[in-house]
């Protein structure tokens, strides 16, 4: 019969009948044939992509992933193409340099020592990051984070100048000097007993240092307290994101989304776009001798023939990465203090009786504070910034993941959320511990390679010292200045939240009363 004398109807029942088809061979292939086959999880996840999705989506994806592990051991196949590891080697074997032969850890290789190194086996390249994941969208444009290799080593040398510890030297009183006006705010707002939101505070700082360091200019939300409609933009965007992320799986479908988004969605894109490309120009016509964070990519501009759309979303990137991250971190490291008074009294002891005045408060003297560091890293292991899992694609040949062989083209990653949660790496996961980093004996046997909230390997964390820089001196002068007490609707603050590539924080509210001395 020729499919030109079939109705209407029986031409759309044919369609379902062959998409019921390949769906059911795609599924049955999943399960039985893929070369995956033999790895654990859920039949869901094994079987289509939904299983993951739904979780991204839902923003609990990295709280799952606990119990996937705790379930289906260190490694679990959580979408047909997809490997999540719990097991530490696997930070330096997917992160790390790959050794020549194209194997990271080997089989059975790998140790609590030798993984905890801050960079892989020397020699060979990286694995690839996923673009599915970090250019959804054809028309991202390319930056530090989601460029190619060879153009990411080119930027990553230019722009780890800017990171230098005489540029960082040479940014301090630009820092300082945002951190004088937080605390100068936060004196006005807790007047009279008001309590005030710390986790949008610690927002307005770092992304008001961070605007200067790589726009030249801050967002003014600490002038004007509140958040400037570009940073708002980047909450925006995280959330859609884990759409954006799911629907590049399926790129007819992402086509028709982004063909059906309203105009006004399209209008305030083009807007945000010309606010961002405003404040470039103005950086570079206050010329390329600034210590800050784009000097280094300004001066190669010309070299290179970097455009103005690159310049600007690299100095974007660096906005999204180096202010929303620290800011959440101390965030939450208040809210362990406030939760756990032993670790608040033992902190603020310790930089009330280290400074006699706050003009010794600087960026060599709190690198002094041992418990201060101690602190963070444990507020960075029960809740770090980047909780998800960051995923990299196996290249040819192969590879040797935590003694696991992998085949090539595998989508591989380590959820940090879940990793750092595990009992089988760290005594009392749920519970916040900083002596557990002083080399308190309880916790001799925590596995600390585990822990690398910044990754590791030739794509970790560039702006790492500037991060522990800010951390230490905001949280250091805040606890010198202030004693706070947690409001009672921000008990449960971190139990609410949901993770949609970023933790949705919500407020924090905290009563802060001037230092008694
Ligand atoms: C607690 C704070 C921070 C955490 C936990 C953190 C974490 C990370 C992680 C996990 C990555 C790897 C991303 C990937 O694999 O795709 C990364 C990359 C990066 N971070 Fe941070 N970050 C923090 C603060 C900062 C700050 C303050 C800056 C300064 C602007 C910064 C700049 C960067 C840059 C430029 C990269 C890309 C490096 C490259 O691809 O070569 N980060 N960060």
């Amino acid at each position: 019969m020729a499919l030109s004398s079939l109705s209407a109807g029986q031409l759309l029942a044919l369609g379902f009948v062959f998409l019921a088809l390949y769906v059911t061979s795609h599924i049955l292939y999943n399960l039985f044939l893929h070369p995956l086959r033999r790895y654990p999880g859920p039949w869901l996840m094994r079987a289509t992509r939904w299983g993951y999705s739904l979780r991204h989506m839902a923003g609990t994806l990295p709280f799952d992933m606990l119990a996937l592990h705790q379930r289906y051991g260190p490694v679990v196949r959580v979408a047909p193409d997809e490997l999540a590891f719990s097991d530490p080697r696997a930070w330096r074997d997917i992160m790390g340099h790959r050794s020549a032969s194209g194997s990271g850890s080997g089989v059975g290789g790998g140790s609590r020592s030798s993984s905890s190194s801050s960079e892989g086996p020397v020699g060979g390249e990286e694995m690839l990051k996923y673009n599915r994941f970090y250019k959804p969208v054809d028309d991202v444009p390319t930056d530090i984070v989601n460029a190619g290799r060879e153009e990411h080593a080119l930027l990553r040398r230019t722009m780890a100048h800017g990171f230098s510890d005489r540029s960082m030297r040479e940014q301090q009183p630009l820092i300082q000097g945002y951190i004088d006006l937080l605390i100068r705010r936060l004196r006005e707002k807790s007047e009279g007993g008001s309590k005030v939101d710390l986790a949008a505070w610690y927002d307005y700082t770092t992304f008001d240092v961070i605007g200067d360091l790589a726009f030249g200019e801050s967002f003014g939300c600490l002038d004007n307290s509140d958040y400037h409609a570009w940073v708002k933009a980047i909450f925006e965007v995280a959330r859609a994101g884990t759409v954006f992320q799911t629907l590049a799986h399926y790129p007819a479908l992402i086509k028709l989304v982004l063909a059906l988004i309203p105009s006004k969605f399209k209008e305030e894109r083009e807007k945000h776009m010309q606010m961002t490309m405003a404040k470039l120009k103005r950086r570079i016509e206050a010329g390329k001798e600034r210590p800050d964070l784009v000097e280094g990519l300004l001066k190669k501009a010309d070299e290179w023939g970097l455009t103005l759309e690159k310049l600007q979303a690299n100095s974007a990137i660096l906005i999204i990465g180096g202010s929303e991250t620290t800011a959440t971190l101390l965030s939450g490291v208040t809210y362990f203090l406030l939760t756990n008074p032993e670790a608040m009294k033992k902190l603020t002891a310790e930089i009330r009786g280290t400074f006699k005045s706050e003009e010794e408060i600087d960026f060599s003297s709190v690198s002094t504070l041992p418990y201060l560091l101690a602190c963070l890293d444990e507020a960075l292991r029960m809740y770090p910034p980047v909780p998800t899992g960051l995923p990299r694609v196996v290249p040819k040949g192969g590879a040797n993941i935590a003694g696991n062989y992998v085949p090539e083209k595998t989508v591989v990653a380590v959820h940090q959320w879940a990793m750092y949660h595990n009992d089988d790496h760290f005594k009392d996961p749920f519970v916040y511990h900083p002596e557990r980093w002083l080399g308190d004996p309880a916790f001799a046997d925590d596995r600390k390679d585990a822990f690398q909230p910044f990754h590791l390997g030739p794509r970790n964390c560039l702006g790492k010292n500037l991060a522990y820089i800010e951390m230490r001196l905001i949280l250091t002068r805040v606890l010198w200045n202030f004693d706070l007490r947690i409001a009672e609707e921000s008990l449960d603050w971190m139990s609410k939240q949901r993770i949609y590539n970023l933790w949705e924080k919500g407020k924090l509210n905290v009563y802060m009363t001037p230092a008694a001395r």
